[in-house]
């Protein structure tokens, strides 16, 4: 049974709290060092890897001499900017080392909630791993209350990987995986090697966090499978201080857990979140050449293919997509809002800064956020 990170061309990596920050003792620099020179190794095997690292809380902390995590949300709040800062440094100077460039990304959840914001966090992050950056991706605590409550950056990290469309998302740890039961308290609890993404059973084995600087404990990661097992994304729960984890889950070892996703839901999950979340707020009309791209080319929907825009649609809002004599053939999510689609219709892309005064996408709705109907 080989590592499904093995045939996995894009992945998300999330390392918690009490990895990163060696159990609240400070940024443990050496750890970073070392999954820096085994990302660097993934890049250079053709791999794309986007980060989501926790940590800042505990090592806000640390530099401000709290002994003790402290009940008011401000103050975890205000321990999360401080600490933000030194996971930002540290990672960048250990890419650095490996000629690469690290981005610093903030999101909460209701971002990727909100249409406009989840395209804006998806064509950034895209053009990030296109310039071969290293996203380094954490929960934007100021503005949010809800995620320091939970502590849970495992959902971000699904989340992230359902936003990427990534192929699988790996959990980095203070346990080799997910036992049968909480190893801390069972001494009995044996590893599971490899289960279903989304089997109610593994909900029963998972419980909440060991140490006093996790907060998520299995449940969340073993939720954060689930998520990411949605958009067909696999993933794998290991011990981050695992010797060259990365790198040979990567070549094929089976180390840890991997909870399978159906990959046939990859296309079947996106056309799902299309049809269920979204409202079709507009109208395009296309004329038989964009039409053929579509349907028989595969090709995304440029502007000069658009005859009609009717409606009062915003970025990041669906359209509906229908030929010269009505028929709806596609729907997606308009990179452009209905006036600023009003003054492009019919243009070649090359048009859009002249008229708009700025270029977002060539595209007017990309493949990628495109359903045939
Ligand atoms: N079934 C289980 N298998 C492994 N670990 C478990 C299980 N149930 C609960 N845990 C606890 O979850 C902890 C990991 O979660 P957490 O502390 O939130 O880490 P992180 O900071 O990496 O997100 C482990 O240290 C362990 O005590
Ligand atoms: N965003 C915060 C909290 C995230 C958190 O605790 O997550 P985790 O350690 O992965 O369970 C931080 O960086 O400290």
């Amino acid at each position: 049974m080989p590592s499904i990170l093995a045939k996995s061309r894009c992945l998300v990596v999330k390392v918690g709290s009490s990895l990163v920050t060696n159990e609240g003792q400070g940024l443990d620099t050496q750890a970073i060092a070392h999954w820096a020179d085994q990302i660097a190794r993934l890049k250079e095997m053709g791999k794309q890897v986007l980060l989501v690292s926790s940590g800042a809380i505990a090592e806000g902390m640390q530099r401000l001499g709290w002994k003790k995590r402290p009940h008011a949300l401000h103050e975890l709040q205000a321990a999360a900017a401080v600490g933000q800062m030194g996971l930002v440094q540290v990672y960048e100077t250990c890419f650095r080392k490996h000629g690469l460039h690290t981005a610093q990304v903030l999101l909460t959840h209701e971002d990727l909630a909100d249409r406009a914001r989840y395209l804006n966090a998806r064509s950034t992050l895209r053009t990030l791993l296109a310039l071969n950056v290293i996203p380094v991706i954490n929960e934007n605590d100021t503005v949010v209350t809800e995620e320091i409550k939970f502590g849970d950056n495992d959902t971000l990290g699904a989340l992230v990987t359902n936003l990427v469309e990534a192929d699988a998302l790996v959990i980095m740890t203070d346990q080799k995986g997910l036992y049968s039961a909480d190893p801390r308290k069972d001494p009995h609890a044996r590893l599971i090697q490899e289960a279903r993404a989304g089997d109610p059973e593994l909900e029963k084995m998972a419980g909440g966090a060991g140490s006093a600087i996790g907060r998520g404990g299995m449940l969340t990661k073993v939720l954060a499978a689930k998520r990411a097992a949605r958009s067909g994304a696999h993933t794998v729960i290991a011990w981050g201080r695992e010797p060259d984890v990365l790198v040979r889950l990567a070549k094929g070892e089976l180390i840890g857990t991997q909870l399978l996703a159906d990959e046939t839901n990859k296309v079947a999950a996106r056309k799902k979140w299309l049809a269920d979340h979204l409202q079709v707020r507009g109208r395009l009309v296309l004329d038989a050449g964009a039409v053929r791209a579509l349907v028989e080319e595969g090709k995304s929907l440029l502007p000069i293919g658009v005859v009609e825009a009717s409606g009062d649609f915003g970025r990041g809002e669906v359209v509906a997509c229908v030929d010269e004599a009505g028929r709806e053939i596609a729907r997606g999510l308009a990179n452009y809002d209905a006036s600023e689609t009003r003054r492009i219709l019919r243009q070649p892309s090359s048009r859009i800064e002249a008229i708009l005064g700025y270029v977002d996408e060539p595209e007017l709705i990309h493949r990628d956020n495109l359903v045939l109907l």
